[in-house]
This record gives C-alpha cells, structure tokens and sequence, in this order.
C-alpha cells in the first residue's frame, strides 16, 4: 500500500501536544527536540499537485523532557500556503506543478509580466529541511526564501529573502555548521551583472545585542565560481565542507535558465527545466576556505547525479569525500505523485527504469609532483580504491571507490563533519524511493547493521550524541517511523547508534507524515 501519498494530512489539534505511549526505556539525557520537515498536503480544493516534492509544508516535532515525549506538527503559514487557503486550490507553482494566479485573467498578458521579469517570483513553501542562522531557525527550501519558526509552537515567522542581502536566487537546503555557530551555504546567482554564478556564503553567528537578521546584514560572500555557462548552471542539493576547503560538484544536470524564465508562459513545470547531459563531465570545485580562492587544478569525474554529500575531510594531503549518487537523473521522476501511487506491478510495467543510489568515495590529491607521468594514479593514500590519474593541460580524472549501494537519507555524527569519521546513518532503499530500513554502515569494516519492521517507513535517521561521549557512535539514532498498515500507528523509533537495539519508541495518536529531513536541538541546560 502506498496509498500515504497524496492525502492532506490534519495538524492535531494545534499546540496541544500529544502524549506518547511508550515501551522500553529512552535514555534521561536525551533531552530536547527533534524538529523536522516535509511536504504534508498535496490537495487543496479540488487541485492537486504533480509531485511529491509540491506538498505544502508541514513542520513536526518530537520533544524529549523528562522521560516523556510529546508530538506536534503544524503546517508552515508560508505566503503560499495563505493564497492557496483563501483561494481555496493551487496558485502558487511548486516544482512540479504549474499554477496560474488568476485563472479569469487571460494567462498570456500575465505571462509577458512574468517575461520581463526573467527570473520569476519563486514559492516560500520551505519543505525540504530545517536550518540554524544565528539564533534562529528556519523551515528552508531551494528558492530565494526561507521562513523563520518557533521552535517550542512551531508558529511561522518572517519571511527571510536572501535576495535582500547577497546576490542569490537559489540557495541549498543543506548548509553546514561550523563549531563557533557561523552558517555555510551554497546557491545561485542568476544573470547578475551579466553573470551566472555560484555562491558560497557565510551567515555569521549572532553575538549579543545584535539587532534582528544581523546574521543576514553581515552575511558575507565567501567565494564566487563562475559557472562554465551564463545559461545552464549546475543544479545541485548540497555541498561539502573541510576544516580548510569547501567541495562543490559542478554536475551535468543543469537548469536551463531560459526555460525558466519562460516556463509560466508555456505552461510546464520548473522541473521540465532541469535537463540531463550524460555526456558532459562533472567537475569537482576545491575551495580553499583560507585564501577563499578555486584550486586550480581541474579535478573532474564521470557524468553522475548527486542530492546528499555525506561527509568531506583531509587526510595526508588528500581531500576526501563521500557522496550519494546517481547515474542519471531518473530521482525526481521517480517522485511524481502518479508514480508514488502505482502498486509494486503496475510500477514494473510502466517501462521507465530509476537509477540505484550508491555511496561513492572520491579521493582527491591536493598536491602532485609536476613530473608525474600523463595517466598516473597520483592518489597516495593507503586503503581506498579511489583513484584520480593525472591527465594533460592541469585535468586530473577521479574515480570513486563504492562504499554502499541503495543508501540516501545520509547523516553523521555531525561532529565529525569535515573529520575522518567511520559512520554513516541512512535509509536503506531497493528499487521504490520509500525507504524500508534504517542502516548504520561502518566505513572502515565495510559492515552494516539494519533495522527494519513489517509495514514500517521509517525517515531519515537523526543522531544525538551522548552527554559522555568518546567514540563516534556513542549516541542514539531517531528516526519517525510511518505505518504503512492503517491497524498500526506511526511512532518515534530510538536505536542505540553502537549496537543498533532498541531502547524504545512511543506510539503517536496522531498521523505521522513521511517526511525530508530535519534537525535536533538540544535543551539548554
Ligand atoms: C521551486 C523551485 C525549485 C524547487 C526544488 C525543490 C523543491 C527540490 C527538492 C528536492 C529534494 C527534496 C531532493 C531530495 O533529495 C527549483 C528546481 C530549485 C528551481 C525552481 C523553483
Ligand atoms: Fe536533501
């Protein structure tokens, strides 16, 4: 049964939290919340979206006091979401779905105002992830928006315009954090000054008495890369960052930014405007973050899609990062609502093949003796297949060494990101994108620990680290489990992150939603 997607899920009964059942034992410390994100209503009136990825917002939040767990969810008040409400359907376009604001009006003079205003007006339905910039939290999409909420009644705030502050008109839903509490993102900038660019950016942390959105008065533009075509950037879902470099893979799955700016008057999708190019390469971008400058040795792979960089550190002179990727483009199709819906039969028959994810590896060489031989591996480090041989004019080919199949969803003890580490925590999926497993994947042993459960979605699995810890996995891994059997309900899973037992989970009363991802934030003790 897939019969999940698609609905409208109902906030319950808004800012009364939910009491839990439980069973088992959830450890004293684990004291705070777990916040997450992702798409909950998919009709509205009598309209319906296309895609998965086009649901309105919907925040959720599991917060741990005291031995007790209480659940809460609440629909993101985006501007889009309040047109849509009042107008009782669809007027705002998502990703994949095209919306006209006026349907009385004729669709052609508004298209020519669209026109001339090139880049259109994008949708502040942030539904992709939950982020930290100074203080504060934000619901964050890939557009120019993010939204402001509360963390304690998960009540939207302003609408933060990136725009308004650095020339950016798409930004990562991904950034990183560094250990001073500054933000990192990525996005792009569109045709500014005749230019197509992508942006590196520093949102810093907020000190006291900073007036309100000083992290964004003072954000500051890190590194600009010129994209290798004003027209055709790269798309790209996130980025990876070291203690001294930033990984940016430039990919051959590109927006097309002449479709975009005319996609309202043709009537198609932003994602019609993504296309694939299987024959370009992917350049892999080096960014010192010191001298804030592009290496200037041309590392580059294979063509390949990637959302999700797991992890990126630096090891005896090598920059080494771990990536989820795809051989084609076929993901975001696979999500398409009509897709999503078919039973396991009629998905084998309807012809069109997805591409399996898998862990990669790439190993790249900051440095190489200038006489090395055209076709040498130049990477020097022990352990690792990966490979990058050094080719003429200043290119060096990278190959990957698989480190999983069928992994996304990918997190970290996000205190190791930009360290040698040796776990990964992710979903396990088979040739369906809804995940059925939960995985711990050890690096260095190659092994694997799983958890799965008939009828049992879980999302992307959430690490806390333990009060005490020393090791890596000391820690439990959250994840929100959907039940896929309407006898059963949904409920918070937590797996102790060493041994991979449970150590208990609490039933919801309410729906739970498959959701993206999201963030936990610690009590202040
Ligand atoms: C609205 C909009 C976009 C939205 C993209 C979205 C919503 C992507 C979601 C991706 C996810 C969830 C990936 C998971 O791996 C684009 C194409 C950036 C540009 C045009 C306007
Ligand atoms: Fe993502």
């Amino acid at each position: 049964g897939v019969g999940l997607f698609g609905s409208s899920l109902k906030e319950p009964s808004c800012y009364v939290a939910t009491f839990f059942l439980k069973k088992g034992e959830i450890p004293k410390w684990l004291q705070g919340t777990l916040i997450r994100n992702g798409p909950g209503m998919h009709k509205i009136g009598d309209t319906v979206y296309n895609h998965w990825f086009d649901g309105m917002a919907l925040l959720h939040s599991f917060t741990f006091k005291d031995g007790e767990i209480f659940y809460r969810s609440k629909y993101l008040r985006s501007d889009t979401y309040r047109s849509n409400m009042e107008a009782n359907r669809i007027v705002v376009s998502e990703f994949g779905t095209m919306a006209y604001p006026d349907p009385c009006k004729n669709i052609f003079a508004k298209a020519f105002s669209y026109l001339s205003h090139t880049i259109p007006d994008f949708t502040d339905n942030c539904l992709i992830n939950i982020i930290r910039c100074g203080e504060d939290l934000y619901a964050s999409t890939e557009t120019n928006y993010i939204r402001k909420i509360d963390l304690e009644t998960l009540e939207t705030n302003e609408k933060v315009d990136y725009r308004k502050y650095v020339a950016l008109n798409l930004a990562t839903s991904h950034p990183h954090y560094d250990t001073n509490g500054n933000t990192y993102n990525m996005g792009t900038s569109i045709g500014d000054k005749g230019k197509t660019k992508y942006q590196i950016i520093k949102i810093p942390q907020s000190k006291p008495g900073d007036k309100e959105h000083a992290c964004f008065t003072n954000c500051e533009v890190i590194c600009s890369i010129p994209s290798r075509s004003l027209l055709r950037p790269s798309y790209f879902h996130s980025f990876g960052m070291t203690e001294n470099y930033i990984v940016f893979i430039e990919q051959p799955f590109k927006l097309d930014i002449l479709k975009l700016a005319t996609a309202y008057f043709r009537g198609v999708n932003w994602a019609s405007c993504l296309g694939w190019y299987p024959n370009d390469k992917t350049y892999i971008h080096l960014i010192d973050r010191e001298t804030k400058k592009i290496l200037s040795t041309k590392y580059y792979t294979d063509a390949l899609v990637v959302y999700h960089h797991v992890n990126a550190y630096e090891e005896d002179g090598h920059v080494i990062f771990d990536i989820v990727a795809y051989n084609d483009n076929s993901l975001y199709d696979m999500f398409y609502l009509k897709i999503l819906k078919l039973d396991d039969a009629a998905f084998e028959k309807q012809g069109k093949t997805f591409s399996s994810p898998s862990c990669r590896r790439f190993v790249i060489p900051l440095q190489h003796d200038k006489n090395v031989e055209l076709g040498t591996n130049i990477v020097t480090l022990e352990n690792t297949t990966a490979s990058a041989l050094k080719e003429k004019d200043g290119y060096v080919y990278c190959k990957p060494e698989i480190l999983f199949e069928g992994i996304e969803l990918p997190r970290i003890n996000y205190d190791y990101n930009g360290k040698k580490y040796r776990y990964i925590y992710a979903s396990k999926v088979q040739w369906r994108p809804v995940p059925t497993k939960i995985i711990k994947c050890d690096i260095l042993t190659k092994t694997c620990y799983e958890w799965r459960e008939d009828h049992c979605w879980p999302a992307e699995p959430v690490f806390v680290r333990a009060p005490e810890a020393k090791e890596e996995d000391d820690g439990v891994l959250l994840s929100s489990i959907v039940s896929s059997d309407p006898k059963t309900s949904s409920f918070l899973l937590v797996l102790d992150a060493k041994t991979f037992k449970e150590l208990g989970r609490a039933s919801v009363t309410a729906d739970i939603h498959l959701d993206l991802h999201g963030l936990f934030i610690p009590e202040k003790s």
